[in-house]
């Protein structure tokens, strides 16, 4: 079935390489990169030196930075440039995309200012098409470097996954399916600004209960939320919810947990913005979270915390102190 379908991945970052990489195994594989170089860089030493270090990537990979040339060779698209910036690509890129293939985001965020989950925009940018998502527990450069891991593919007719599949998985990367498009794509979402206070804490230099204690009661948190929106709350318990959680706040190679590490080190979010040259998608997202929160009445204090040290010169100390505060009721139902 994959010999003849044509896959597409824009953006050619950490996860989109990767992706691009497992995907160009199974079937024709396109790459767009926004800079030439690294277009070329992809094509002929099949590294990406930049995101990637000098990862082996699989030399059937093609990458090009003609956006209208990645646009037309679609059977199947997938979006892997940061939430911030979907929107823009992709109405460039749709003019030149035949109708009805099917999209799938890796993006962990949501748009600023709109709210809107990636899938959304994606369906508002391109109506008509059947729109997806891939998420889990990712990080990009373990798959890259061929450690095995596992993640979901998430449509809402399961049938689409089904075919979707054996586009991405390989033998060391096992992909399973789901129809919960909503709390798949939350989770994503939401893991990351429980891995910011995961990492604040490590800066803080608390102890393994603490660091439990966040990390469950974030996936409480998370669970709350997307219930309220509509999603399955069994679906948090899996790899798009407590995998990924745990991945991103365990792992010293997560973008979102090592800013939380930094601004416990007393560096302002300037400051360690300035110092990454990867997205944190969790530090954008983190006031939109809160104000979703509060308008589904649920109440969100790790992301208050977070987004009160993010964006109102709060200090992980004060954050930390605010969380200790929390009154704890009953399990299932205290904040
Ligand atoms: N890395 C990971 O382990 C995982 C990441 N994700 C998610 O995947 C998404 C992409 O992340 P990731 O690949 O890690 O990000 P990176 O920071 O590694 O790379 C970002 C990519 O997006 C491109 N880009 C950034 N801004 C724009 C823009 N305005 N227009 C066009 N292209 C742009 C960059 O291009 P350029 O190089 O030219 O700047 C680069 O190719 C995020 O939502 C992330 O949360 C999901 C699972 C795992
Ligand atoms: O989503 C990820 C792993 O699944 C990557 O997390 P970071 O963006 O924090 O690196």
């Amino acid at each position: 079935m994959t010999r003849d379908v044509r896959v597409t991945v824009l953006g050619s970052g950490s996860w989109g390489t990767t992706v691009a990489g497992l995907a160009a195994s199974n079937a024709p594989t396109l790459l767009w990169a926004r800079s030439p170089e690294t277009a070329e860089e992809i094509t002929t030493q099949h590294t990406n030196g930049r995101y990637l270090g000098d990862r082996r990537l699989s030399s059937k990979l093609r990458a090009t930075s003609d956006l209208q040339e990645a646009a037309e060779h679609a059977d199947v698209l997938v979006v892997g440039v940061p939430s911030h910036s979907m929107r823009a690509v992709l109405t460039q890129a749709s003019p030149h995309l035949r109708p009805w293939i099917p999209v799938i985001s890796l993006a962990k965020g949501l748009e600023p200012d709109s709210r809107k989950r990636p899938t959304q925009v994606l369906e508002e940018v391109l109506p008509g098409h059947s729109v997806g998502l891939l998420a889990g527990p990712n990080i990009a450069g373990e798959i890259a470097e061929g450690l095995a891991a596992a993640a979901v593919i998430a449509t809402p007719d399961t049938a689409v996954a089904t075919a979707l599949q054996p586009l991405f998985a390989r033998p060391r990367f096992r992909v399973y399916t789901n129809h919960d498009v909503l709390g798949c794509e939350l989770g994503g979402i939401l893991k990351n600004i429980v891995a910011i206070a995961s990492g604040m804490g490590d800066g803080l230099g608390v102890g393994m209960n603490t660091r439990a204690m966040v990390i469950s009661r974030g996936l409480a948190e998370m669970t709350r939320i997307g219930e309220a929106m509509g999603a399955d709350p069994r679906t948090f318990a899996g790899l798009t919810g407590l995998g990924d959680l745990m991945a991103t706040c365990m792992s010293s190679a997560s973008r979102n947990r090592r800013v939380g590490e930094e601004l416990a080190s007393g560096k302002s979010i300037d400051e360690v913005l300035e110092g990454m040259t990867q997205v944190a998608e969790g530090v954008k997202t983190a006031r939109s979270v809160v104000e979703l929160a509060e308008e589904h009445d649920v109440a969100a204090p790790i992301a208050v915390e977070v987004d009160g040290v993010v964006n109102s010169g709060r200090t992980p100390a004060q954050a930390y102190r605010g969380l200790q505060k929390i009154a704890a009721g009953s399990e299932y139902e205290a904040a």
